[in-house]
């Protein structure tokens, strides 16, 4: 049972694990400077980690690009004068890191701290955290995957919840801190895309999320988590399902009823059929560092999923995402059939956010039939940006709406259990593919 969310107060200092990782720099840090120009942050940042950069402030100088630096209406040296940032060398797992922490925030009230580090390190965390002398008020807040399936991640929430108040306790999945994946809550409260979205209607469901980038500098990470499945598949992939699929709560923006609707269509979902799906892996991955030469971790699925739900039953419902694939959208499809024009419902959510319905049309010259597509004003996505300033800005105020929680998290490993572990039925497949070529 999640817990509703109580109020909380608000985090007076934020220590970050993995600031000096590819996910600092493409994703925490800009999120930092977007929190500090829109005028969220104002507390100190210390980052932590095992090897200190040079130089904190070119770290963060770095991971300015001059768009993410015209955003913000500020230059890349304001931004770095104006950041209150430095590093404390130090493994996550000693005491004397905790000791040097506490050293360097002085007397705060309310610490946050954000750990983007591999599961198997967060009981350990959490039991330095409990023993050492930052206030009981501290705030842990941990990065996906929380666990390496259903067991272990109830273990781990016990051996964490034994040392910290699950009050305390924030489980991040950016997915459902993207805009794009936000509006779906919403469309689905939308009458005409309400009637049109049942089972009756439709011919099937594709969720797709095409990665055109490799695992280059990741290898050890995505090797240690164990490919695809449990990088984006157990986590985003189900939120985004959820979020789309959900029964959308009467209330609008109401965090625990949409978080009670997503564990519920989660629960809903029967374990992925093995022989139903598709593994592969791209041609290269294996020459990566940190990679072994004979790799059995996929970096390709497809699967098919199964609801128990009267909105979905019988539908076909296929999800798909590789890296290293072709370029296309990541997107929800709802395929119509029967009679009428419309021929498709479309959620998209990268690289623009748009919902767009596809109408057949009469062709004026030919009188043959042509695909229209009418579709909502969209924005740009500012890829995981927005999404990281949110979550940042939400571990810092102790706001739960876009976060997961332990019951997500459990469901959706039962869901992808079947799909974990070493596959000795690997498809491979050249860099670029695309989807359809691989399935
Ligand atoms: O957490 C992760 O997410 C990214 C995709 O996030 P996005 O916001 O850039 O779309 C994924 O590429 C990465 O492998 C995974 O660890």
């Amino acid at each position: 049972m999640t817990p509703r969310t109580p109020r909380s107060e608000r985090g007076d200092a934020l220590v970050v694990f993995g600031l000096t990782g590819d996910l600092g720099h493409d994703e925490l840090l800009p999120g930092l400077v977007l929190l500090h120009a829109t005028g969220r942050l104002g507390v100190p940042v210390v980052g932590v980690g095992r090897n200190a950069p040079d130089d904190i402030e070119q770290l963060l100088r770095d991971a300015i690009d001059p768009e993410l630096a015209g955003r913000t209406g500020l230059t890349i040296e304001q931004l770095v004068d104006e950041i209150d940032l430095s590093f404390v060398e130090g493994d996550a797992t000693e005491a004397q890191t905790w000791n040097d922490i506490h050293d360097r925030l002085g007397d705060v009230g309310l610490p946050v701290v954000y750990a983007a580090l591999p599961p198997a390190l967060l009981g350990d965390v959490a039991e330095q955290v409990a023993a050492s002398s930052l206030p009981d008020s501290c705030r842990l807040v941990l990065e996906k995957p929380f666990g390496e399936d259903r067991a272990s991640a109830l273990d781990l929430h016990e051996r964490i919840t034994d040392q910290i108040d699950p009050a305390r306790l924030f489980l991040v999945d950016h997915f459902l801190a993207k805009a794009a994946v936000r509006n779906l809550v919403d469309a689905r409260r939308t009458p005409v895309l309400d009637l049109a979205l049942q089972a009756e209607h439709l011919e099937s469901i594709t969720i797709e999320f095409p990665e055109v980038g490799g695992l280059d500098g990741r290898g050890s990470f995505y090797e240690g988590v164990g490919g695809v499945v449990p990088d984006v598949v157990q986590n985003h992939l189900l939120q985004t399902v959820a979020s789309a699929l959900a029964t959308p709560p009467g209330a609008p923006s109401d965090g625990d009823a949409e978080r009670a609707a997503r564990v519920d269509l989660l629960r809903r979902i029967a374990p992925i059929d093995p022989n139903r799906s598709v593994l592969g892996q791209y041609d290269g991955y294996r020459d990566l560092d940190d990679v072994d030469d004979d790799s059995a971790v996929p970096t390709f699925v497809s699967a098919e999923l199964e609801i128990d739900h009267d909105r979905w039953r019988g539908v076909p419902i296929r999800l798909r995402t590789g890296k290293r694939v072709a370029s296309g959208a990541f997107a929800i499809d709802w395929r119509l059939r029967g009679a009428g024009l419309a021929r498709s419902v479309r959620a998209q959510i990268k690289p623009q956010a748009a919902i767009q319905i596809d109408l057949d049309e009469l062709d004026p010259d030919t009188h043959g039939t042509v695909v229209a597509t009418a579709c909502t004003p969209v924005r740009s996505d500012h890829g995981a940006l927005d999404a990281y300033a949110t979550v940042l800005g939400d571990a810092l105020t102790g706001e739960r709406h876009h976060m997961t929680s332990l019951d997500e998290v459990v469901e959706a490993w039962r869901i992808v259990e079947p799909l974990l572990g070493p596959t000795t039925d690997l498809r491979a497949y050249a860099p670029g593919t695309p989807l359809d070529d691989i399935t």
